[in-house]
């Protein structure tokens, strides 16, 4: 049976599977260079805020993934013309012509992303009404959107929630408010920028998320003729303005991919180069790779000189022979430990000698995924304490959160069911070191988040196939 899916209608799973998945020979040394791009959780979002000009928009580096296509069908739907530039991976976006789509085929993306819910402001804006569909991304606890349900009625929105999904209007038009996060939500963050760069007067936001991929977002805005202060403290002041125009951006690079790669060369024993991977944004996994064991080198960006074609930078990391060592770590909002970091980063501490703990403060529903590694051979074993850390919002409160992960322990093939998108990318690598044949279903699930990863696994020497 494949583990993580023991409660489900197997049979059922594995025939609607059987085309969607990848034979992963393992024991294998992942080796070689891969280059991330811009990075799934601003792309997307920059690409909402071209709704909000009155020019065309420019994105650089944007990555084949699918909450990408998502978003570009979102936009289509809503009149924004969607063209490549010249450059590969340039998309440009003409707002000129925005208008209203219908329920029906907006709900074709009903369940595909998250992206979705920050249409409400900008729609708002252009339409004065939005239509947002049911949302998707990863299954990782409830992901209630109550904060940015308060956040728009605090602005005058007229929320309805509806069987066919939410529409929402602003009869009175969308004014500046003080608001303030009950916990720094990315999404609640980027909700309340995106709609009140246009609202009238003044919004101060308290209690911000300013996770890299948010002040990348409000470079954008600014690009746009948006006025954004951010103070110390977690408060973003923002003036409303009348009118934005377009943008020309190359966004920040994908540190989430960047450290999966990473997590993927100490889990196998192996070397990868990430190049696009910025330092700066990775300081807090960098801190925690090496506490582990693992190596890195930082390869900044040469200029071209005369005869020679320059090169680009990135981040080198491999494991450097010898036992990796047990860490005790929380994840955060920034600039703590990413969530989004700790599933690839686990495969490695099962590789570690002694306790690993990991308390996970982001979602309440984050471990689920280690049943599978613990059918490989891990020894995983988690709690509803908050352990190792500082109390946490799901402590007491019934939700497995904290992980103690005992190692060194050999890992051995299984047939696995990817369940959401870091845990799926952990199966992989957690597959690839593991000695045997595993079999890793629903795959294409990985597309989401993760540009050609088939291909760039494959230039690394991972041993795949498809049946
Ligand atoms: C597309 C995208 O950018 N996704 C990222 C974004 O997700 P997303 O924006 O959905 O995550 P949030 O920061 O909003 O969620 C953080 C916590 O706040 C809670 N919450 C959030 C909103 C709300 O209205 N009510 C509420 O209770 C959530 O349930 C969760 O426990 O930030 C997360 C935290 O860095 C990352 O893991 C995701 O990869
Ligand atoms: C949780 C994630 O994404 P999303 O918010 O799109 O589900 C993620 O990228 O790991």
């Amino acid at each position: 049976m494949a583990a993580g899916f023991q409660n489900s209608s197997i049979d059922a799973l594995e025939v609607a599977l059987t085309d969607d998945v990848l034979i992963v020979h393992g024991n294998t040394p992942l080796r070689g260079q891969i280059r991330v791009r811009g990075a799934k959780n601003l792309v997307s979002k920059a690409m909402v805020a071209a709704l909000l000009g009155d020019e065309p928009s420019r994105l650089y580096d944007v990555p084949r993934i699918r909450d990408v296509e998502v978003v570009r069908g979102l936009l289509e739907l809503h009149g924004v013309k969607v063209s490549d530039g010249d450059e590969d991976g340039e998309l440009v976006f003409d707002p000129a012509n925005v208008e209203r789509a219908s329920t029906d085929e907006i709900n074709v993306h009903a369940g595909s992303s998250r992206i979705p819910i920050l249409f409400c402001g900008p729609l708002l804006h252009r339409l004065g009404h939005a239509f947002i569909p049911d949302l998707g991304g990863c299954h990782i606890g409830p992901r209630p959107i109550d904060f940015h349900m308060q956040a728009l009625r605090e602005f005058g929105a007229v929320v309805e929630k509806r069987p066919e999904g939410l529409h929402l209007t602003a009869p009175n038009g969308l004014h500046g408010t003080k608001f303030s996060l009950p916990y720094p939500s990315v999404g609640a963050t980027e909700q309340v920028l995106l709609t009140a760069v246009m609202a009238e007067g003044v919004t101060e936001l308290r209690n911000a998320a300013v996770e890299p991929e948010i002040i990348d977002l409000i470079c954008v805005l600014q690009k746009m003729g948006a006025i954004i202060k951010v103070h110390t403290d977690r408060v973003i002041e923002i003036q409303g303005v009348t009118r934005l125009g377009g943008y020309s951006h190359r966004p920040i690079p994908d540190r989430i991919e960047a450290a999966s790669w990473a997590a993927a060369a100490l889990a196998t024993g192996g070397e990868i180069e990430v190049l696009g991977a910025e330092q700066v944004d990775m300081m807090t996994f960098l801190n925690v790779f090496r506490s582990v064991g693992g190596a890195y080198e930082v390869t900044d960006a040469r200029a071209p000189r005369a005869g020679s074609a320059g090169q680009e930078g990135g981040i080198r990391f491999w494991h450097p022979g010898g036992e990796l060592r047990a860490v005790a770590l929380e994840t955060d909002v920034h600039p703590g430990f990413m969530t989004d970091w700790q599933q690839p980063l686990v495969v490695a501490l099962t590789q570690a000698r002694g306790l690993s703990i990991v308390h996970e403060t982001v979602y309440e529903q984050r471990l689920g995924y280690t049943d599978a590694l613990n059918s490989m051979g891990a020894t995983i074993q988690v709690y509803r304490d908050c352990l190792g850390g500082t109390p946490c919002r799901f402590g007491r409160r019934n939700f497995k959160h904290s992980a103690v992960i005992a190692g060194p322990s050999k890992l051995h093939a299984a047939d696995l069911v990817i369940p959401d998108l870091r845990a799926g990318f952990s199966h992989l690598i957690a597959a690839l070191a593991a000695e045997g044949t595993s079999r890793v279903y629903g795959v294409d699930l990985i597309n989401r988040g993760y540009e050609d990863f088939e291909a760039k696994l494959a230039a690394l020497g991972a041993h795949i196939e498809r049946p």
